[in-house]
């Protein structure tokens, strides 16, 4: 409980100080959850509320600023007393399950910092439980991805990843390279035995198939990536084909000004909503044509700068005007069917015909958009998926030190080039070298977790 640690290196902390912090939610509620970690922890419960409960049990007890005395009651509260190693961060811990008054809250922080404690750093808990060894950095990440969760996309992945997904796909992936270091090894060391050519070919193509695998794991990352920040779909095409109409439709309220005047939306407008359990942003953009008017044309080069780096472009026009040309990857959409027959395709793109003034095809127009979302977020190796530019730089370094090997000629530079490769997933784990990522990894998190 005194600050004996500050400066201590990330990986030699120890909790020698307590720390605490609310851990349910800030809104108000009728339960607040206080957490406290650390060394100080059985001596700071046993003030609070006489002897120490059973461990992992609830139980309901006064609070008192010094229960020995009986001095100042503080709440009826239920407390859960966790010993370590076998808790949450590998520390002594508690949690204090409160009435969620202000007053409490702030008498109970009083009585924790007057006995040493201190206010708890974002993601500081689980941080401990990574420098405990409790879990691995990349599960701790999907920790902090679990408390952010909005949609079932995110829960899912979120949850495989707390639960080590990533980790048994990228450590098996180092016990691999391992075992082809110790091939490599042997070979080195028996240089001068005339070990059978198959050695090296076995050696060779299971470096080339492990090579192939985080290849294509690399090449579909964006699709995890997609699940966890969300997409863009944006809606383009002229003026007046409905794009507007469209967002509002899907937006289920008058988010954006719809009118027959011809280039209304100038300014791009998002809207946020769920597809297929994915969290998409809808981009309605200003409506693609030659203008002398300076606004309504940056409008229309916002709207191409949108349709270049969207995830998915919504092209839609009106029944009477199909395009010449069809944005790569796009959806077709064809309004206005109350009005006149729209074409079935487009340079062999599948229209998808809707009414946003009858409601015909909106279903339909649902069901298509619902798809896309799912494919551009599965998984088409079955594999695990990665969720952040991190992993994706550290399997490509991987990658690029794995090639490198089987490149090499001088087996001391393979071998060496297979250990870059090690380190590279190794510190996506955190097995490896990652006092420097911690502060910028659980910097990101909320406090009380
Ligand atoms: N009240 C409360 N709810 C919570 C948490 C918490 O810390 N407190 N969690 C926090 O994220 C999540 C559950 N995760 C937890 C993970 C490990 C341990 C724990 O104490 N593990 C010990 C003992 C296991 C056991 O008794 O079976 C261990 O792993 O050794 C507790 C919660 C969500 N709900
Ligand atoms: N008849 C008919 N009119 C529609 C339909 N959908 C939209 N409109 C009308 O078409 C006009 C233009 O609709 P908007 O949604 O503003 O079109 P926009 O593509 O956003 O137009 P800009 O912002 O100018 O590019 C409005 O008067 C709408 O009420 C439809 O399905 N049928
Ligand atoms: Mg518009």
């Amino acid at each position: 409980m005194t600050d004996s640690s500050k400066g201590e290196a990330a990986l030699g902390y120890q909790g020698e100080e307590t720390i605490f912090a609310l851990a349910s939610g800030v809104e108000r509620a009728a339960i607040a959850v206080m957490r406290v970690s650390g060394k100080g922890s059985a001596a700071l419960l046993e003030q609070l509320c006489g002897r120490l409960p059973s461990p992992r049990h609830a139980s309901l007890r006064r609070l008192w600023r010094d229960a020995q005395t009986r001095e100042t009651e503080l709440d009826h509260a239920v407390v859960l007393w966790f010993p370590g190693p076998a808790s949450y961060t590998g520390e002594d811990g508690f949690e204090l399950h409160l009435h969620a008054g202000p007053a409490i809250i702030r008498a109970v922080s009083d009585v924790l910092v007057e006995q040493g404690a201190r206010p708890a750093e974002p993601g500081e808990f689980t941080r401990r439980a990574v420098v405990n060894g409790r879990m691995d950095l990349l599960e701790a990440e999907g920790v902090a991805d679990l408390v952010a969760a909005e949609t079932e996309g995110q829960r899912r992945q979120a949850l495989a990843q707390t639960d080590g997904a990533l980790s048994r796909m990228y450590k098996g992936w180092a016990d691999q390279l391992k075992q082809s270091l110790a091939w490599q090894e042997a070979l080195i060391d028996f240089a001068d035995e005339e070990l059978p050519p198959e050695v090296e070919q076995a050696l060779l193509s299971g470096m080339a198939s492990l090579l192939a695998e985080m290849e294509q794991h690399v090449a579909e990352g964006q699709q995890g990536e997609r699940i966890r920040g969300g997409m863009i779909f944006a809606i383009a095409g002229p003026p007046n084909a409905g794009k507007s109409s469209l967002l509002n439709w899907l937006a289920g309220r008058d988010a954006a000004i719809v009118s027959p005047v011809a280039g209304k939306t100038r300014d791009a407008l998002e809207i946020v909503t769920t597809l297929a359990g994915i969290r998409v942003t809808f981009i309605d953009t200003a409506g693609l044509r030659e203008t002398e008017d300076a606004i309504e044309a940056e409008g229309v080069r916002r709207a191409l700068f949108h349709v270049k780096q969207a995830d998915c472009v919504i092209q839609m026009f009106a029944a009477d005007a199909p395009p010449q040309t069809v944005f790569p990857g796009a959806v077709l959409v064809g309004n206005k069917t109350d009005c006149g027959r729209v074409p079935e395709s487009v340079e062999d793109v599948p229209v998808v015909a809707i009414s946003l003034r009858t409601g015909d095809g909106l279903q339909a127009l649902r069901a298509v958009l619902e798809r896309r979302a799912e494919m551009l977020t599965a998984s088409s190796s079955g594999m695990p998926l990665l969720t952040r530019a991190r992993h994706a730089a550290g399997v490509r370094e991987a990658c690029e030190h794995l090639q490198a090997a089987m490149q090499q000629d001088w087996p001391e530079m393979r071998a060496e080039e297979l250990r870059l490769a090690m380190r590279a997933l190794g510190r996506l784990t955190g097995e490896v070298g990652v006092e420097d990522l911690l502060d910028a990894i659980f910097g990101q998190f909320c406090i009380g977790k």
